[in-house]
C-alpha cells in the first residue's frame, strides 16, 4: 500500500519546515519520554527528584554520563518544566498536562501501543483522541529534540512512546543524524496491521538513519512493513545479531533496520555485588526471611507482561503437589508500582495480590508466609544484595523485549551460586540460553523449570552460571551503544560492507 499522491500527513502538517540556521546546542541528545530521575512534590511542598522506572534508564543513563550531552524527556509528573541538576547531563524537561499524560502516555502508549505489541496479551483500545494527543506530544519532543541539537548532532530517541519522532525530526533537522532504538518487542505483521495509524507509524519511524530492535526477528517485521505499508523498496537478506543489517531506501536517503540486544553494566555489578558491604547485606536479607533452605526471587514493575502470576500459580501447584516444601521455601515477590492508572494495570495487580493471599492463607505458618510481597520500589543496591541472596531467580514474563532483570542476577554471581529460571519470550533468553527456559504458556513447563532450578546439583549450577556470565560480561551496555551508535556514524555505502550491494525487493534487478 504506497501512500496515495496528494494525501495529507496529519502526523507532520503542524511540523514547521527546515530550520536552516546554526545551532549551538549538544553533539549527542538522548529523546526519551522520561527523563533520566521523576520529580517528586513531597507533602510540605519540597522537590525530590528519584531515579525513573524500567530498564530504559537503567541502560541509558551510563551512556549518556560517558558521552555528555543532553536528555530530552517528561518528568513524569503534570505541567512541571523544572530541569533537574544531573551532573554530566543537559536536561531539557517536556511539560505534559493532565490531559495529556491520560491520552498520550497512559492512553495511547500503555493501552494501545504496549499490548499490542506485547502479543494483545491485554485487549488493545484504539482512540482517535489518544492518537491525535499522541501525535501532538511527539511534535513536541521533536521540537525539544530540534532545540537542544547542536549542528550535525546526533539524536537518538527512544521507544515506542516517540515513533513519530524521527520523521518530524527530519524535517525540522535536516542536518542531524537520526537513531532510533525500540526496547519493547515489534509485533508481528498480523498484530500490527490492527493498528488504524500502521502507515503513520511505519513512516514516522523511517525518518531515522538506523532503526534498532532487540532481536533480528523485530527487525524483519519491520522491514515487511516497511515495503508493504510504506511502498518503500527493502533489502531481502536475513538481518543478524549486530550485523547483516537490512535496508530500506526512502528515496534518496538509505534507512538501515538492526538487531542490537541491550545490556547492563555488567562489570560494575559483578563488582558491587562482591563488596563486603553487599554481602552482609545478603546474608542478613536471608536470617531476615529464617534462613529458609531454598529462597527464590522475582523483581518487576507490576505489569501484566511478566508474568508474576505465572510464577505464583507454578509454584502453588508445586507446593499442593509436595514438590515444594512450604517449611524451607520462601518466594519474594519485589514489584514497583507501574502505570496503576490504566485500567489493565489495576485489575492485573488485584489479581496477584488475591494469589499471594491464597497461597499464603493455604500454606504459611504463624510468623512464616511463603509469599513475601513488596509493593514499592526497591533502590538499587538493596537490589543487588537480593540478587546476591537468592538461589532461585523467576523470570516469567508472557512478553518481554529484553529484561534487564535476568541479566543483572547473572552479573551479580561472581560466586556461581544461584539458577535462573528464565521465560523463552523475553529478549533475553535468546543469549542466556544456559537459564532454565520455560514456556510461560505451559505451566507444567515451568514448574519443571522451577523444580530443576531448586534440585540443581551445585556441579550443574556452577556449570550454568558459568556459561551466563560469559555472555553477560562480553556483552555489556556500553558495547551495546558503542555497536548502535557506531553504526550509526558509519557511511551505509562505504563503511559498512554488509550493506554494499544489497539487492532491493520493490526495485527493477
Ligand atoms: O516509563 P514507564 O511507563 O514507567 O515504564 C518503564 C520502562 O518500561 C519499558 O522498559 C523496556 O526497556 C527495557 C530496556 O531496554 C527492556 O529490558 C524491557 O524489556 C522493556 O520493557 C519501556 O520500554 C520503557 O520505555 C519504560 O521507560
Ligand atoms: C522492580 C525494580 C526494578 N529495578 C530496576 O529496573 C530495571 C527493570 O528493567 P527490565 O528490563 O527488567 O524491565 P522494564 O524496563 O521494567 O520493563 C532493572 O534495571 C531493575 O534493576 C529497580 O531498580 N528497582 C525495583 O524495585
Amino acid at each position: 500500500m504506497a501512500p496515495r499522491a496528494g494525501e495529507t500527513h496529519p502526523e507532520t502538517d503542524g511540523v514547521t519546515g527546515p530550520d536552516r540556521a546554526t545551532h549551538d546546542g549538544a553533539e549527542f541528545v538522548v529523546v526519551a519520554n522520561r527523563l533520566p530521575v521523576d520529580k517528586e512534590v513531597l507533602p510540605d511542598g519540597t522537590v525530590n527528584w528519584k531515579r525513573s522506572p524500567g530498564g530504559l534508564v537503567t541502560a541509558l543513563e551510563p551512556i549518556l554520563r560517558a558521552n555528555t550531552g543532553a536528555w530530552v524527556g517528561w518528568s513524569g509528573i503534570p505541567d512541571s518544566d523544572d530541569n533537574p541538576d544531573i551532573e554530566g547531563i543537559d536536561i531539557h524537561a517536556v511539560p505534559l498536562s493532565t490531559q495529556e499524560i491520560a491520552e498520550y502516555y497512559e492512553g495511547f502508549s500503555n493501552a494501545t501501543l504496549w499490548p499490542l505489541y506485547h502479543d494483545v496479551i491485554v485487549k488493545p483500545e484504539y482512540h482517535r483522541e489518544w492518537w491525535n494527543t499522541y501525535v501532538e506530544v511527539n511534535r513536541r519532543f521533536a521540537e525539544a529534540a530540534s532545540r537542544a541539537a547542536g549542528d550535525g548532532a546526533v539524536v537518538w530517541v527512544q521507544d515506542y512512546q516517540l515513533q513519530l519522532v524521527p520523521k518530524m525530526l527530519r524535517m525540522l533537522r535536516p542536518d542531524v543524524k537520526i537513531g532510533f532504538f525500540l526496547h519493547i518487542p515489534f509485533p508481528p505483521v498480523e498484530l500490527f496491521m490492527q493498528m488504524p495509524w500502521r502507515t503513520e507509524i511505519v513512516e514516522g519511524l523511517l525518518g531515522a538513519d538506523l532503526i534498532g530492535f532487540h532481536l533480528p526477528g523485530g527487525a524483519q517485521n519491520f522491514l515487511f512493513l516497511a515495503r508493504r505499508l510504506a511502498g518503500q523498496a527493502t533489502s531481502k537478506g536475513t538481518v543478524g545479531v549486530r550485523s547483516r543489517f537490512g535496508v530500506v531506501q526512502v528515496g534518496f536517503r538509505t534507512v538501515r533496520v538492526g538487531a542490537f540486544p541491550i545490556s547492563i553494566e555488567s562489570g560494575e555489578l559483578d563488582a558491587l555485588s562482591k563488596t563486603r558491604k553487599i554481602r552482609e547485606r545478603a546474608a542478613e536479607i536471608r536470617r531476615e526471611l529464617g534462613n529458609p533452605k531454598t529462597i527464590m526471587l522475582g523483581v518487576d514493575r507490576l505489569d501484566y507482561t511478566k508474568g508474576i502470576d505465572v510464577r505464583l500459580k507454578a509454584i502453588s501447584e508445586l507446593l499442593a503437589e509436595k514438590r515444594l516444601d512450604p517449611a524451607d521455601t520462601v518466594m519474594l515477590q519485589l514489584a514497583t508500582p507501574s502505570r496503576e492508572r490504566v485500567e489493565s494495570y489495576k485489575q492485573m495487580r488485584a489479581g496477584i495480590e488475591q494469589l499471594v493471599g491464597n497461597i499464603n492463607g493455604t500454606y504459611a505458618s504463624v510468623g512464616q508466609p511463603v509469599v513475601q510481597y513488596l509493593h514499592r520500589p526497591v533502590p538499587r543496591e538493596e537490589l543487588l544484595a537480593f540478587f546476591v541472596a537468592a538461589d532461585v531467580m523467576l523470570v516469567t514474563p508472557l512478553r518481554d523485549g529484553m529484561n534487564l532483570v535476568a541479566k543483572e542476577y547473572v552479573a551479580c554471581r561472581g560466586d556461581l551460586g544461584g539458577a535462573l529460571v528464565l521465560s523463552e519470550f523475553t529478549g533475553a533468553a535468546a543469549e542466556l540460553r544456559s537459564a532454565y527456559q520455560a514456556n510461560p504458556y505451559d505451566l507444567d513447563g515451568v514448574k519443571d523449570a522451577i523444580e530443576a532450578a531448586v534440585e540443581q546439583s551445585e556441579h550443574e549450577g556452577r556449570r550454568r552460571m558459568r556459561a551466563l556470565r560469559r555472555q553477560v560480561l562480553a556483552h555489556d551496555v556500553a558495547k551495546w551503544a558503542e555497536s548502535f551508535l557506531g553504526t550509526l556514524g558509519a557511511d551505509s555505502d562505504t563503511e559498512l560492507s554488509p550493506n554494499r550491494g544489497v539487492h532491493l525487493v520493490g526495485e527493477p534487478e
